[in-house]
């Protein structure tokens, strides 16, 4: 008796699902957050068998982003890239572009050049499979809250770039940031760049607002712009230029985010007839 109870509630619940999908954004969010983490879970399960054949090696970065391309059909997500010819075409440069969200991810794997590895917070190691998947990408770990160890991280990484012929990407606000702005950059980055002496390429990943808010828990389908910038070079500049050099880089992205969020900003509707 009880058992029939319980399954009956059970089966109720799941007819419910659905009604509560279509009638509740808060739940349509969360389901669909859930399910984009989840789903990320799962391509690592994948990938960490396909990956394991090199051993921890960044040409794996290349099984990742193969794996990660289709998400954004998912979610409806339109991504479209500009400028990609600025990219150098063989040579070692430092990425850096703007991080609102998880989602960065998609825009991330969209672009990824081959031999590029992004910088990530440590947290991301004790992600399960997603962790595992990383290493074995050579996604570059850091502790945010260790700014010494940090920085010998980077300093070894502007050796392995040159070394090894490697790409790094990084998120200079240093944090996800959901604020429809940029935060101000910290300057690994830059001087990482400068240490190795090569390019800094800056990339502009458009302002979700439109089709994505954590805070409105709303998520629709949506376009995404994504922007590279001219390089710019470094050669001949030291730890004293970094400054100049983070606050150019970060001025131009800021410009070309609020170039691309007037553009793609939807359109009032037209006032109703009277
Ligand atoms: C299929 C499965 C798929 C799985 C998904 C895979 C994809 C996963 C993708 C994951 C994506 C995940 C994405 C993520 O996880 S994003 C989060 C992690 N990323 C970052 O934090 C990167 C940006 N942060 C920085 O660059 C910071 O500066 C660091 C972390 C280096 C230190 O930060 P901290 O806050 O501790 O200190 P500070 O910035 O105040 O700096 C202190 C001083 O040191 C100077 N300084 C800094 N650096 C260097 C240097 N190298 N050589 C010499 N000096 C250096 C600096 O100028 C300053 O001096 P001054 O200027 O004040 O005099
Ligand atoms: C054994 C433990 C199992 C735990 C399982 C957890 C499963 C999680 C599954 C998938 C997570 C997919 C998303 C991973 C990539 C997110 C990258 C990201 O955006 O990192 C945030 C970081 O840039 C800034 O961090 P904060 O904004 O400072 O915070």
């Amino acid at each position: 008796m009880e058992v029939t109870v319980g399954t009956a509630a059970l089966a109720l619940a799941l007819l419910l699902l659905p009604v509560l999908y279509e009638r509740s954004g808060s739940f349509r969010f969360f389901c669909k957050m859930g399910f984009y983490n989840g789903w990320i879970l799962l391509l690592a399960l994948v990938a960490i068998p396909l990956c394991a054949l090199r051993g921890r090696d960044v040409e794996n970065m290349k099984i990742i982003r193969g794996l990660m391309q289709h998400v954004k059909h998912l979610y409806g997500i339109r991504m479209v890239v500009r400028g990609a010819q600025h990219f150098p075409p063989r040579q070692p440069y430092v990425v850096v572009s703007n991080h609102q969200s998880s989602l960065d991810l998609l825009g991330m794997m969209e672009v990824l050049p081959d031999r590029c590895v992004p910088i990530a917070k440590r947290e991301l190691l004790y992600m399960g499979a997603v962790g595992v998947a990383c290493w074995l990408g050579g996604i570059i770990f850091i502790d945010r809250k260790r700014t010494h160890d940090a920085i010998s991280v980077m300093a070894e990484a502007a050796h392995t770039m040159l070394s090894q012929d490697v790409r790094v990407w990084v998120f200079p606000e240093g944090t996800r940031n959901h604020s429809g702005s940029m935060l101000p950059f910290k300057r690994g980055a830059f001087h990482l760049a400068v240490q190795a002496q090569v390019p800094v390429v800056p990339i502009v990943i458009s302002s979700y607002q439109h089709f994505y808010s954590k805070r409105e828990r709303r998520f629709t389908a949506g376009q995404c712009v994504i922007q590279v910038l001219p390089p710019l070079p470094t050669r001949g500049l030291g730890p004293a230029d970094v400054p100049a050099l983070t606050e150019r880089v970060r001025a131009a992205m800021l410009e070309a985010f609020e170039a691309l969020s007037a553009e793609l900003r939807p359109t009032a509707p037209p006032p109703a007839p009277q």
